[in-house]
């Protein structure tokens, strides 16, 4: 069976990282992670990708003279381990032009929050002051802007009423790890069509 090739993106703990790893482990699944990105050291999510065999890269943005030369040695490095498919897990740096000219439309990012609502670095906390009651996790294609390509998957919790931030947020990753490993197993294994916004998988 071919194995989709995942280059997984990071920038925290890695614990949507750790569920792709996982379910990489059966080879039925059908994808194999084979680099881990991020843009800082020291972090547990740079540990689990070593814990796994797995090979890691790391460009930060202050160690470039301008966000450009930041954007193109980021590609590159992700170039090297020839992804069919890139991840964004909890990765906190907006890529530019250069990335999605070569990655656009092969380029997922999982969001803690349901699009178009709390797009940006802050899903959960906008949640709760905003006074939603359901609140969840969206997998959607990267474009030029922030959080606004089109949307593959979306999976709600509720919110409760003594929610905080941390609270609401681990509720979301509970079921986030899972639509992520779902449906990224579903597009290597079945593929996907993009009709205007509209995603449909296998
Ligand atoms: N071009 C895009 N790049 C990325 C997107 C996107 O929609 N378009 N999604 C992100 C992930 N993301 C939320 O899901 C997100 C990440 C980062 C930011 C942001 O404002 N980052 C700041 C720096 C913050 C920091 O380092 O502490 C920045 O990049 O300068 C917003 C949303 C993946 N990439
Ligand atoms: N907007 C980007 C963002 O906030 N992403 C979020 O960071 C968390 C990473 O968790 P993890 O490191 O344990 O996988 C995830 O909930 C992800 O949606």
């Amino acid at each position: 069976m071919v194995t989709a090739r995942l280059v997984v993106l990071v920038s925290g703990s890695g614990t949507n990282l750790q569920a792709l790893l996982d379910a990489c482990a059966d080879p039925a699944y059908g994808a194999t992670v084979v680099g881990v990105g991020a843009d800082r050291h020291g972090i547990a999510g740079l540990a689990r990708a070593e814990a796994a065999g797995v090979p890691t890269f790391v460009a930060r943005v202050p160690d470039f003279a301008t966000r450009q030369e930041w954007d193109e040695t980021f590609t590159d490095l992700t170039a090297a381990q020839r992804p069919d498919l890139v991840i964004g897990a909890g990765f906190l740096k907006l890529v530019g032009k250069t990335f999605l000219d070569r990655f656009g439309g092969r380029y997922v990012n999982t969001h803690n929050a349901l699009l178009p609502a709390f797009p940006g670095m802050h899903g959960p906390r906008d949640a709760v002051a905003y006074g939603v009651k359901l609140a969840g996790a969206t997998l959607h294609f990267v474009d030029g802007g922030v959080d606004t390509g089109p949307i593959i998957a979306q999976v709600a919790v509720p919110v409760l009423d003594d929610d905080t931030e941390d609270t609401l947020s681990e509720r979301i990753k509970d079921a986030e790890r899972g639509q992520l490993v779902d449906y990224v197993g579903r597009m290597a294994r079945h593929g996907w069509t993009v009709d205007g916004r509209r995603v449909i998988v296998g």
